[in-house]
């Protein structure tokens, strides 16, 4: 699935009125914070205004100290409105954003695999942190200026009225020329900001991309090519902030040149008027007070509107994101799985190809039923769809046609969860978190004890180990298990799922050689998990064919034969290729005779 283009448009940002209703009691306070802010600050103005009029320049002794009093008044609950402001309108962005950073997580979490194989890890990064940082620097520093500036705008305009109609009526002429200016300009900063945040996404991905394979790029020395692309991609980047900014720029001169020329405009009418005595000196000045805060805000909404555009190129992004169905829906639930699980398999005529290439086809009719307790090894040559059986079973991806049942109920009609709850997948390549060993084996099932823990670690041996690391079981493993061997992140793998004890265990088994004791404790660990619980596993090594209860052969996405190592040698010919191949080494060593029991 990829994420495409999306209509734009402020309406997207509508997506984030559920967001606010939990914060009804916030909002009112913010909202009576900015009115009295408001409100104040236009006060001044008529306080300015007796001030000049009153105090200053008819009876300056009588009323001056009274008059200052008022005004420090003013100041102090102007004061204590704007910290009400700040603090409120920036707690709401903050928490806004915070819950719709969560939202997006959770949702990223239902999405199919397929839409991870085909978006890039690091341009989701990019959503979840700077798209949701520019709504929260909208929600919590331009929303509460735009409100703000709106009362001050409002309010300024209807002060600007009482003191002077005319006065007003032509400071109005300029709104048409402003409006026009924000239109041209914000049309292009709205472009440029999706562009520039697309172009920040592709460095992203880039970035997580080369650092998370960093031992391959430094291999290949590869350093001087990623140093190219990443200058390129970054200034891509550069260059659409740079028209960006430009545009933003342009927007916000052009709109402060034009209103204050119009302020100038008026100032120099408003003179006229006082020396005609038409007018008092503080009724102008309050009237010059009040067109000031007038286009100091209509000014500012300049700067808003390009916090809005780029807030709104956020919010299409997200949109996009949001927009994408989850791949499994609660109402296609319509049975439950039984209480006690026998971990039964059965898989009926199933076919498949992956959705990236529906041309491509497979698996072919696939049938196979694994009873309670059985061992299924599955062979085949590479790309037969040996490991496309299991991400079908664990309902990665479901097949187009045929069914699969386990525990004798249709993969399709259960809680996807309550299915994968009952399998433990170890795959061949071991996948380790940047956490302790104790935490990397507790993620199998985060509510074991410790005691059951160190119980998972002593089945496979982690034990002597253990005790050569400086913090034992709590040793932290670097980044994806890198401070520790192949063999030593297999046996965490392992204990990981034998500390899951899963009915249904799924095992892609690892191809290294047997012969050190690091990797017996591995057999010895998988030997320990197979013992007790159906398993199927796609099989690369001669002990575990011989160990299994009947052999699966597979070839190009279908089942060609199925029996036992003795029955296999015998009637297929693409098995006994298998084994004199595949598992040469193993049967040369014992010449030819079977293994003793590794498994
Ligand atoms: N995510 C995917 N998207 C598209 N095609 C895929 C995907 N994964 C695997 N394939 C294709 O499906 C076919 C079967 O792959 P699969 O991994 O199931 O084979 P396999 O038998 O497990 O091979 P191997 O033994 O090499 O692991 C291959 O042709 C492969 O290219």
């Amino acid at each position: 699935m990829q994420l495409g283009p999306h209509k734009n448009s402020f309406q997207q940002l509508a997506f984030l009125k559920p967001y606010f209703s939990p914060y009804r009691r916030q909002i009112f306070l913010a909202l009576l914070a900015l009115a009295l802010a408001a409100f104040l600050v236009l006060a001044l103005g008529t306080g300015v205004r007796h001030f000049i009029d009153q105090g200053f320049l008819n009876q300056p002794h009588q009323n001056l100290l009274s008059l200052l009093l008022v005004v420090f008044v003013l100041i102090g609950l102007l004061a204590l409105a704007s910290f009400g402001r700040t603090y409120y309108v920036t707690w709401l962005g903050e928490r806004v954003a915070g819950n719709l950073r969560q939202h997006l997580f959770e949702h990223l979490l239902k999405l199919e695999i397929s839409f991870f194989e085909n978006t890039r890890a690091g341009e989701l990064i990019s959503r979840l942190t700077t798209d949701t940082g520019l709504i929260q620097i909208l929600l919590g520093t331009s929303a509460g200026l735009a409100i703000r500036n709106t009362m001050m705008f409002v309010g300024g305009l209807g002060m600007m009225v009482v003191t002077s109609i005319w006065l007003t009526f032509l400071s109005l002429l300029v709104v048409p020329l402003v409006i026009l200016t924000i239109r041209i300009f914000g049309r292009r900063v709205r472009r440029f900001s999706k562009l520039a945040q697309d172009r920040l996404a592709d460095l992203g991905g880039y970035i997580d991309e080369c650092l998370n394979n960093i031992r391959t790029v430094q291999a290949f020395t590869h350093e001087d090519h990623d140093r190219k692309v990443f200058r390129d991609t970054s200034r891509k980047f550069f260059v659409a902030a740079v028209k960006r900014t430009l545009a933003r720029s342009l927007l916000a001169s052009v709109v402060i040149v034009v209103v204050f020329l119009a302020v100038a405009g008026v100032l120099w009418l408003g003179a006229t008027k006082v020396s005609k005595n038409e007018m008092t000196v503080g009724q102008l000045s309050a009237f010059i007070f009040y067109a000031v805060v007038v286009a100091g805000s209509a000014g500012s909404f300049s700067e808003i509107l390009g916090d809005l555009h780029r807030a709104a190129g956020a919010a299409e992004r997200l949109l996009e994101l949001l927009s994408i169905q989850p791949a499994f829906h609660e109402k296609s639930i319509s049975r439950t799985l039984p209480s006690v699980s026998t971990g039964t398999v059965a898989i009926h005529g199933v076919s498949f190809f992956y959705p990236s290439y529906p041309d491509r086809p497979v698996l072919g009719q696939i049938t196979v039923s694994v009873s309670p307790g059985e061992k299924l090894a599955i062979v085949g040559p590479p790309g037969a769809g040996k490991s496309t059986l299991f991400s079908l079973l664990m309902r990665f991806y479901d097949p187009q046609s045929g069914s699969i049942h386990f525990d004798g109920v249709d993969i399709k009609d259960v809680n996807v969860q309550a299915l994968r709850h009952r399998i433990g997948l170890v795959a061949q390549e071991p996948v380790l978190f940047s956490a302790s060993i104790f935490d990397n084996i507790l993620y199998g099932r985060p509510k074991a004890t410790e005691k059951e823990v160190w119980q998972a670690a002593d089945c496979v041996q982690l034990e002597d180990f253990l005790t050569t690391l400086p913090h034992g079981i709590h040793t932290k493993v670097g980044t994806k298990g890198i401070r520790l061997s192949g063999g030593q992140k297999q046996r965490i793998v392992i204990a990981r799922a034998i500390l899951r004890n899963p009915s249904l265990l799924l095992l892609d088994e690892a191809t290294n050689a047997l012969d050190t004791p690091s990797e017996q404790a591995v057999q010895q660990g998988l030997s320990h998990l197979m013992s007790t619980r159906t398993t199927l596993v796609i099989a690369h090594s001669l002990g575990t064919v011989l160990n299994a209860d009947r052999i699966v052969v597979m070839e190009g996405g279908r089942v060609r034969a199925v029996g036992t190592h003795a029955e296999l040698i015998g009637q297929d010919e693409l098995y006994r290729r298998l084994a004199t191949l595949q598992f040469a080494d193993a049967m040369s060593l014992l010449g030819g005779k079977a293994l003793p029991d590794v498994l």
